[in-house]
């Protein structure tokens, strides 16, 4: 069963889709920011009980005219050896978490580095701002004008609350 996440997560990624397609997501965000519980909750519909990702999960999602490779990175990966990857795929989400402790530790290198890509500089990036049941969730704008979140040059963010 596909989630009402995956509608808006696709939605957010893909507006205005028409026909079949195909299509590459990648994942990047803080270690415990939430990418993997995302991308379960994407594939089977559960929020499933996680561990720490080394490296990568990979895994398919199809919903109506969307088949989608979702790759979620660990968020202890360094982001570098996964460049290819970031440039073959055609949309990246950024997922941060919504407590005040989220900052520490600080998403600002890990997307400072995707920005600086040669490629990526004219995207606009998807930010997620996760964990917005806490009752002490910071709401998406606060969270975007956080420390450690830099306001990427030239760059067009949006930001939604998940
Ligand atoms: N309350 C709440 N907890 C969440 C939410 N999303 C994730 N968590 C918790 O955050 C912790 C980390 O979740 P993961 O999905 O493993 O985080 P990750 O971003 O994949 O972490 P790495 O694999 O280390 O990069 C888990 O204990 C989850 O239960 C959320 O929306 N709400
Ligand atoms: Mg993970």
């Amino acid at each position: 069963m596909v989630s009402s996440l995956w509608v808006v997560f696709s939605q957010v990624l893909f507006p205005g889709l028409v026909g079949t397609q195909q299509k590459g997501i990648l994942i990047l965000g803080l270690d415990g920011a939430g990418k993997t519980i995302i991308l379960c909750k994407l594939q089977v519909g559960l929020v499933v009980t996680t561990i720490p990702t080394i490296g990568f999960h990979v895994a398919t999602v199809i919903y109506k005219n969307l088949e989608s490779q979702a790759w979620d990175q660990g968020g202890q990966t360094n982001i570098r050896p996964c460049c290819g990857i970031i440039l073959q795929t055609q949309r990246h989400a950024f997922v941060v978490g919504s407590r005040v402790q989220d900052q520490i530790g600080i998403p600002k290198s890990e997307l400072a580095a995707m920005v600086e890509e040669e490629e990526l500089r004219k995207a606009i990036l998807k930010m997620f701002a996760n964990k917005q049941a806490l009752e002490q969730a910071m709401t998406p704008s606060d969270r975007a004008n956080a420390p450690g979140l830099p306001a990427p040059k030239d760059q067009k963010w949006l930001i939604f609350k998940i």
